[in-house]
């Protein structure tokens, strides 16, 4: 099975958690559009939900899916949000970010009385930090900013560089929000709580990928199939 099936078959296991009548948060990245086309499906054959969108492409995948859209602000309060990660630990800690999504999927997932992670395997780690951890961060000093992540990440025992993201023409990436977004390479983080800490810290530091203690279940799909992790 390719990592592509993989996704989706971690997609399809979460539609078993989607009711009728749900106010649901959807997110970002290429697992999650996965789940945006069997949700897009099952309200072709009558499911109703209220979805509140975590990206604006995810809310256009859902617009052209025939989804029902509302704004957090008319819903703000949901029962579920479904979403991807770039890395996810024993304790269902997560690294998330790498779509450039973070703020709107933290926000909403915040929103949420539970959060459902989907992945392929391969997002499954011992200790997060080996994907760079995206952080979203405000335009004003943002090189000022970008060091002071750096000596973040230095305390704490980074192995690599905090680098501003670009997008494909080399441009700085924008987000959803109108912030940049930073990479900071730990290679390891063993106190993931003192990172988070620290960058909320920082004032230029929007938000981080760190989601810690948010998601209650995790569906990952592998060669052996779908298997389900709830918090220990
Ligand atoms: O900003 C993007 C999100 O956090 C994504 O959910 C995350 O990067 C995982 O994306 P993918 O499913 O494409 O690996």
């Amino acid at each position: 099975m390719g990592s592509d099936d993989m996704k989706a078959a971690a997609a399809r296991a979460a539609m078993d958690h989607v009711e009728n009548g749900m106010r649901l948060g959807i997110g970002t990245g290429s697992t999650a559009e996965k789940f945006v086309a069997f949700l897009a499906e099952a309200v072709g054959q009558g499911l109703e939900i209220i979805g509140v969108p975590t990206s604006e492409r995810t809310a256009r995948l859902c617009l052209e899916g025939g989804i029902r859209l509302e704004s957090l602000d008319d819903v703000p309060e949901l029962d579920l949000v479904i979403d991807g990660a770039d890395e996810i630990d024993p304790a269902l800690n997560l690294i998330k970010g790498g779509g450039g999504a973070l703020l709107r999927e933290k926000i909403v997932a915040h929103a949420a009385a539970r959060m459902i992670v989907i992945a392929d395997d391969s997002k499954c780690v011992e200790a997060l930090g080996r994907f760079p951890l995206p952080v979203e961060i405000n335009a004003f000093g943002a090189e000022a900013t970008r060091r002071a992540i750096e000596a973040v990440a230095r305390d704490h025992g980074a192995s690599g560089e905090v680098a501003l993201r670009t997008a494909s023409r080399g441009e700085p990436l924008i987000t959803d929000g109108g912030h940049l977004i930073a990479d900071a390479s730990f290679g390891h983080i063993s106190d993931p709580q003192a990172v988070a800490c620290a960058l909320n810290a920082i004032p230029g530091v929007v938000e981080h990928g760190l989601f810690l203690s948010m998601a209650s279940r995790a569906i990952f799909a592998g060669e052996a199939g779908v298997r389900e992790l709830t918090v220990p």
